[in-house]
């Protein structure tokens, strides 16, 4: 019978076949090989494969002894749904009633501020955010010292008075009639954007008057979120924003073109400013200036492009943080007319001499609502760390969440509730006073601590101190507008208010 069929075939092909037959074992490779049974048993193989990856993700780094539930464990989804849908400091805080004081949350968070890199013609474009790199995070740290200091305000104040007082004269004249629901949030929004780039460039884009003309808000808030969930699985992003190609289709990038030519500008005209002059700081300097003085007197300390970096930092990490501080200020303020009536009087008569009531206000408004909603995280150093009694290797990602600590009960007791006076010292112990400002986290904590706090305290006393002072502001039907999503940063919308000057 086989001969018969091998015979039906021509000759050649016959001959093939044979051949093929006996050199078959020794032809293939080990690979080919290999590949082949994977192949067949492709389904054994997925199963081995599982197996691997969850008892790696449970086992590997000793993680499988911290509390938490098993599918936080061996996948990240659960955590992206929960940053996903803009309430992960609920699930969070709900997560540590259950668990105690240290929750695993993922299989392995990463700093998603690799998602924020930027790259220019010489590469990684250094950003103290961004830079895992020790050395450069120091210099970069080093550089700006001192534009960042309190001594510097004192200069810095002067650039953003007129912005301040350009929002007052417009909110004067076109809402202040006592009928008009004003978008306070978003005044706030334009006023930090517009303060920030005076005080760093000594011009602004002037969005007080135009608005988000350049669309740096819209911006803004999609690389956020999108920071926010995609950061918990980073590999995504090489596919959308990371990807050079894609990411103009996804946001569109003219502001930030618009504010870096600002700083060139700025660079250029300040290198003709300098020629033959005295080195001396003639007051007022704005934050650049200070930086390319800094060069000056030590090249090596900063270069151009750190320089412009970190000017385009203060945009980016300033603007809508202390905007978000304001909102919650500002809200929770008109909210308690007793808290609105002892601030309205304190700075109605002392303004703008010490305004300790207006500072326990700021302090509480901003432990309520922090700007940062998610846990600012860091790896843990060599050699591990015990932390609530868990040893961690080095590198595992740990954190802590400002929302959560600065709600913490046993540090701030009934802490949902908007109560400045705790701040006071009449009304509260030294001892306890210490312990809550080291709760008191809305600008980090560690060696990434924010550089911006001082810029910031001063814009949001400057901001809050003058609309109490000349308005009288009430909010539009309770505030029952007023919410917020958690992206990372938490901005706030529907802040409605009615105003008019404020009665004599
Ligand atoms: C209320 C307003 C602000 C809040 C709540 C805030 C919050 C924060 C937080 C939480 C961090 C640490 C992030 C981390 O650990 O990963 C940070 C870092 C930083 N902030 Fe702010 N910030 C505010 C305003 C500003 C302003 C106005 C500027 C600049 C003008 C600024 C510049 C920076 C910079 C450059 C860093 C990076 C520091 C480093 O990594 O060394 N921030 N900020």
């Amino acid at each position: 019978m086989q001969n018969s069929s091998l015979v039906s075939m021509p000759s050649k092909r016959r001959n093939v076949l044979s051949a093929g037959n006996m050199v078959q074992p020794t032809e293939y490779s080990w690979t080919t090989r290999v590949t082949n049974t994977i192949v067949n048993h492709w389904n054994i193989f997925l199963v081995l494969l599982l197996i691997y990856y969850f008892t790696n993700t449970i086992f590997s780094r000793g993680l499988h002894r911290i509390p938490g539930p098993f599918l936080r464990t061996i996948s990240p989804i659960p955590r992206l749904w929960s940053v996903y849908k803009g309430f992960s400091h609920e699930d969070d805080s709900a997560l540590h009633e259950r668990y105690g004081p240290i929750v695993r949350l993922g299989p392995n968070l990463s700093r998603f501020y690799s998602l924020a890199e930027g790259y220019d013609e010489e590469g990684l474009i250094p950003d103290p955010f961004v830079t895992t790199d020790k050395a450069m995070h120091l210099r970069l740290r080093r550089g700006a010292a001192n534009a960042y200091s309190l001594n510097s305000m004192v200069q810095l104040e002067a650039y953003v008075d007129p912005v301040t007082e350009r929002l007052a004269n417009k909110i004067r004249k076109e809402y202040a009639t006592g009928k008009k629901i004003v978008d306070l949030g978003q005044l706030v929004q334009q006023y930090a954007m517009d303060a920030i780039c005076a005080l760093t460039y000594g011009k602004d884009l002037n969005h007080t008057e135009k608005g988000d003309y350049l669309g740096f808000f819209k911006t803004s808030f999609i690389v956020n979120s999108y920071m926010a969930i995609f950061g918990q699985i980073p590999w995504i992003h090489r596919l959308l924003l990371g990807n050079s190609f894609i990411a103009p289709f996804i946001v569109g990038l003219e502001s930030n073109e618009k504010i870096i030519q600002l700083a060139k500008e700025e660079i250029a005209a300040d290198v003709l400013r300098s020629e033959g002059k005295d080195e001396s700081l003639n007051p007022p300097s704005t934050f650049l200036q200070r930086l390319l003085l800094n060069q000056r007197r030590n090249p090596q300390s900063i270069n151009d492009r750190e320089a412009m970096a970190h000017c385009f930092n203060n945009i980016a990490a300033g603007s809508d943080t202390t905007a978000i501080s304001i909102r919650s200020i500002l809200f929770n303020t008109l909210k308690h007319p007793h808290v609105h009536q002892l601030l309205r009087k304190e700075i109605r008569e002392a303004f703008p001499a010490k305004l300790p009531y207006l500072g326990a206000v700021i302090m509480e408004g901003i432990r309520l609502h922090p700007s940062v909603g998610l846990m600012l995280a860091c790896a843990v150093p060599e050699p591990g760390e015990t932390i609530c009694g868990h040893f961690l290797k080095p590198g595992v990602e740990v954190g802590i969440n400002p929302w959560l600590l600065q709600r913490n009960a046993e540090v701030f007791p009934n802490p949902d509730e908007f109560y400045p006076d705790r701040w006071l010292p009449e009304n509260t112990s030294q001892e306890r006073l210490i312990l809550m400002n080291k709760c008191w986290i809305p600008f980090g904590h560690g060696t990434h601590t924010c550089s911006g706090r001082w810029i910031s305290w001063m814009m949001i006393h400057k901001l809050v101190a003058k609309l109490i002072l000349l308005f009288d502001i009430d909010l539009v039907e309770g505030g029952k507008d007023y919410t917020f999503r958690n992206y990372w940063l938490t901005p706030q919308r529907g802040l409605y208010i009615s105003l008019k000057s404020a009665s004599p």
